[in-house]
């Protein structure tokens, strides 16, 4: 395989440094920008980062066998991780928008049977190729985006054979896509219809059958629970992700998304990795997440979405809690795949820098998933995961907002999009 050199990016957004631990406070905005930036790449990893000159005269015998790409007055940064989506679902749920729109809440839908438990019978009915197919149409479009990892959570099959059959996609995305995915096991994110006359027999089947099969077959990494009022309680919760623990799975949690509910006190006490939404997180429970390490991830595609007031990123990040950033990519809450879009809503509607979202859509985002040893940050011995903008600098991939800025990715070193097409 040609070396490929990506040659002299106006800005060089590297993250350099940033992989022992995720970054806090003032810390989110080092983004270790060098101008006239280029990164030297040998099968699939970064060898070298540095001002060009510098690379030019240390691979000079070796520029005539490489493949350039030629980034002048363009911005390059490191491929955009996304650490909470609900990627593989079928169906749609635009009639319930139209509903929210006219006043009906989310909690109302899903208790009359909609929301979640919609999608869960479009996802049950729904053939595996039928499942597959339309997970990678919208697995194409994030890497059209320059998402080049994707955490993928289970949730919508709501029993051993479903949960399993929406993980072994997520794993047959994973083999046969340029997009890296981290998946979730999420059995926790609705009691199904058949279990709702008793939901703590569904609490059971999560953890004596599920969450051992799913470790058994090594179909996920994570255990994650929809901690909220109406959904599991956090003494539920805390069982699930416990046992989620026991086999090896590591906890995450969806906490605080509705009303404050003790779900960012109870990621700190399982010792989640992450805690995801925290719209109404406690003051209390943003302490604890800060002196236990737990990344908050926050989506504000969901709160522009569901019109209520976003997290209050500020609040998180002066308290020295890790902030990374997501879609939460699903058909009722933020039907969305645009992380760019999400960078810009957490500077308007979070009170975010735009350095402080671009760490945290990258190296924070990798933490969140257990994967900044890899990913994340453009430093020699990463996977060549890129994204050329075609933008003299990284803040206007925020401000220039609801337009796809990338026009080159590179995965594991191989352009897998060009000028706003998909080459796989
Ligand atoms: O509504 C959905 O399908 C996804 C969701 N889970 C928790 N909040 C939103
Ligand atoms: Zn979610």
């Amino acid at each position: 395989m040609r070396p490929l050199f990506v040659r002299r990016a106006r800005q060089l957004v590297t993250l350099a440094g940033s992989s022992a631990a995720p970054l806090v406070k003032e810390k989110m905005s080092d983004l270790g920008i060098i101008e006239n930036g280029s990164v030297w790449i040998e099968n699939g990893t970064i060898v070298a980062v540095g001002p060009d000159d510098e690379l030019v005269r240390r691979f000079a015998d070796r520029l005539a066998e490489a493949e350039v790409i030629d980034a002048k007055g363009k911005t390059v940064t490191p491929g955009l991780i996304d650490p909470h989506t609900h990627l593989v679902y079928a169906g749609s749920r635009e009639h319930e928008w139209t509903m929210r729109l006219h006043g009906a809440t989310y909690m109302e839908i899903m208790n009359a049977g909609g929301g979640i438990h919609a999608t869960t019978k479009a996802t049950r009915e729904a053939s595996e190729e039928a499942l597959y197919e339309e997970s990678k149409r919208r697995l194409d479009q994030f890497l059209l985006h320059g998402v080049t990892t994707v955490e993928a959570k289970s949730g919508y099959g709501l029993s051993l054979e479903h949960e399993i059959k929406q993980l072994e996609i997520a794993k047959r995305l994973h083999d046969t896509h340029p997009v890296d995915i981290v998946s979730t096991f999420l059995g926790a994110h609705a009691v199904p219809p058949e279990w709702k006359h008793d939901p703590d027999e569904y609490v059971r089947l999560v953890i004596d059958e599920m969450i051992p099969e799913v470790s058994r077959r090594g179909l996920a990494e994570f255990n994650d629970v929809f901690c909220e009022r109406g959904v599991f309680t956090p003494d539920q919760a805390r069982r699930m992700l416990e046992a989620g623990k026991a086999s090896g799975l590591t906890p995450k949690i969806h906490a605080d998304e509705i009303e404050p509910y003790g779900g960012a006190e109870l990621a700190a006490e399982v010792g989640a990795i992450s805690a995801d939404h925290l719209l109404r997180a406690s003051d209390e429970g943003i302490r604890r997440m800060a002196d236990g390490g737990v990344i908050g991830v926050l989506l504000p595609g969901t709160a522009f979405f569901l019109m209520t007031k976003a997290a209050d990123a500020r609040r998180l990040i002066d308290a020295g809690v890790p902030v990374a950033l997501a879609t939460d990519c699903n058909p009722g809450s933020s039907p969305t795949v645009s992380l760019p879009l999400v960078m810009s809503l957490a500077c308007l509607h979070m009170g975010m820098t735009p350095a402080e979202a671009m760490a945290a859509a990258t190296i924070n985002a990798a933490h969140a998933i257990g994967r900044a040893h890899l990913v994340g940050s453009l430093e020699p011995g990463k996977k060549a995961d890129l994204v050329i903008f075609n933008v003299p600098n990284y803040m206007q991939i925020m401000y220039y907002y609801g337009v796809n800025h990338a026009e080159t990715v590179i995965k594991g070193g191989k352009v897998v999009v060009n000028d706003g097409k998909v080459y796989i």
